[in-house]
């Protein structure tokens, strides 16, 4: 990209561009990335929505591929000057196999990687995840840790597994010569839980809230807090980062970024509320109405019923081992790496993020019924 900025158009891809981040990606970019010439959305499943983004001065390509098909991730590189790799199976409920997780995560991650090397794509932004580092397995809490707090990274479970395995991968390439002799330069950014428009879990505890007549029954302490950024600064951080790995490859190359804005902390039932109480909703309970012990077979009983019921039908709950365990382990970042290292500043505050979720909780809501 080492033409003047304002003469070069560059093409960007966004990997899954169409899911809950990947779709605030791809409008940030085409809202605040004045250098875009063409935006390529490579997805698995391809959204309606997408052809109402045609119609800009930007040229908009929309790809149906899947990343663990190696050709299909080099056709899409193929003359990208960024991408950025969202696309990846968020499941921590069972929905898929360990080995379907690691094939699209892990092996996902490695053809992006290769097809950046092979076709001369110098800049990769990697989507990570706060569970690269934690919850660890033995519950030790994370609270306000920062990309250089010590803490034992020890992972059972396939998500948190894969992540760190990919985003090992993603830093580990930076520095690589790709086609043409530059070198590649990656950077990872760790986003905690996201929120905000498009996020299917708050949506589901809305949908469980209104069939229970409005309540929601506390399960974990409210001293138990949990890390969250709005899903619009985590676009704009990796629209931000995109933009500022060519001009700081040195400073930026190989690093990992939390992800973080203003939003308070709070335990995530607590943090829910303060979408879900202004639609209605009422978390009933100060303390978790059940014993810890009393969750913990629910959600072994939730495990065993799903592996009994898996020849014929999914059954996946909020609640298995593996969700309590990290709802029920604090987990919070206090970091300002990102403004140190490329100038990143929340582009939402917490009043303007909480007033736009609601919005679309109430919208997600109204269509429910
Ligand atoms: N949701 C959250 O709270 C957090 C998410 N992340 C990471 O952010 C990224 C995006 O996550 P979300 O937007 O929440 O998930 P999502 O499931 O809404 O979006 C993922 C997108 O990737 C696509 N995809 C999945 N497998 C694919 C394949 N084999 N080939 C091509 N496309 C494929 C899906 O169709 C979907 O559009 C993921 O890498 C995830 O690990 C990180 C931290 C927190
Ligand atoms: C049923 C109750 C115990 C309820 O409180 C369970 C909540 C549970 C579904 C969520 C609690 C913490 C969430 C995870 C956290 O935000 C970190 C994540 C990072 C990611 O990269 C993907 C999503 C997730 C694993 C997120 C998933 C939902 C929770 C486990």
């Amino acid at each position: 990209m080492a033409d003047s900025a304002q003469a070069q158009k560059l093409v960007y891809l966004v990997t899954g561009g169409c899911g809950f981040l990947g779709e605030h990606v791809v409008r940030m970019l085409l809202q605040r990335e004045p250098r875009l010439g063409e935006l390529r959305v490579f997805d698995r499943h391809l959204d309606p929505w997408l052809e109402e983004l045609k119609t800009g001065p930007v040229r908009v390509t929309a790809i149906q591929g899947d990343v663990t098909e190696a050709h299909e991730v080099a056709a899409a590189v193929a003359g990208a000057h960024v991408v950025i790799h969202t696309a990846g199976l968020v499941d921590v409920f069972g929905r898929a196999s360990p080995e379907t997780i690691h094939e699209v995560n892990v092996q996902g991650t490695r053809n992006v990687i290769e097809a950046c090397v092979q076709t001369g794509t110098q800049f990769l932004v990697y989507t990570s995840s706060m569970e690269v580092v934690g919850p660890n397995t033995k519950g030790h809490p994370f609270y306000r840790g920062n990309e250089d707090t010590l803490y034992e990274a020890v992972h059972r479970h396939p998500y948190p597994c894969s992540k760190a395995l990919a985003e090992r991968l993603v830093l580990e390439a930076n520095g690589r010569e790709v086609h043409g002799g530059l070198p590649l330069v990656t950077c990872a950014l760790r986003p905690t839980g996201i929120y905000g428009e498009g996020h299917q879990i708050m949506r589901d505890f809305y949908r469980q809230g209104l069939r229970l007549g409005g309540w929601l029954f506390r399960a974990i302490p409210a001293s138990v807090e949990h890390g969250r950024v709005y899903v619009g600064n985590v676009a704009w951080m990796h629209v931000l980062a995109a933009r500022e790995l060519e001009r700081r490859a040195a400073l930026m190359g190989g690093q990992v970024y939390f992800c973080y804005d203003g939003s308070p902390y709070k335990s995530y039932e607590d943090f829910n509320m303060e979408f879900l109480g202004p639609c209605g909703l009422q978390l009933v309970g100060a303390r978790p109405l059940l014993p810890y012990w009393v969750l913990v077979f629910l959600a072994a009983l939730n495990a065993l019923l799903q592996w009994l019921l898996r020849p014929l039908v999914l059954y996946a709950p909020l609640l298995n081992p593996y969700t309590l365990a990290v709802a029920n382990t604090t987990f919070t970042v206090s970091t300002d790496k990102a403004q140190r290292h490329f100038g990143y500043e929340p582009l939402f505050s917490w009043e303007d993020s909480r007033t736009r979720t609601i919005l679309w909780v109430q919208a997600a809501g109204s269509s429910a019924q």
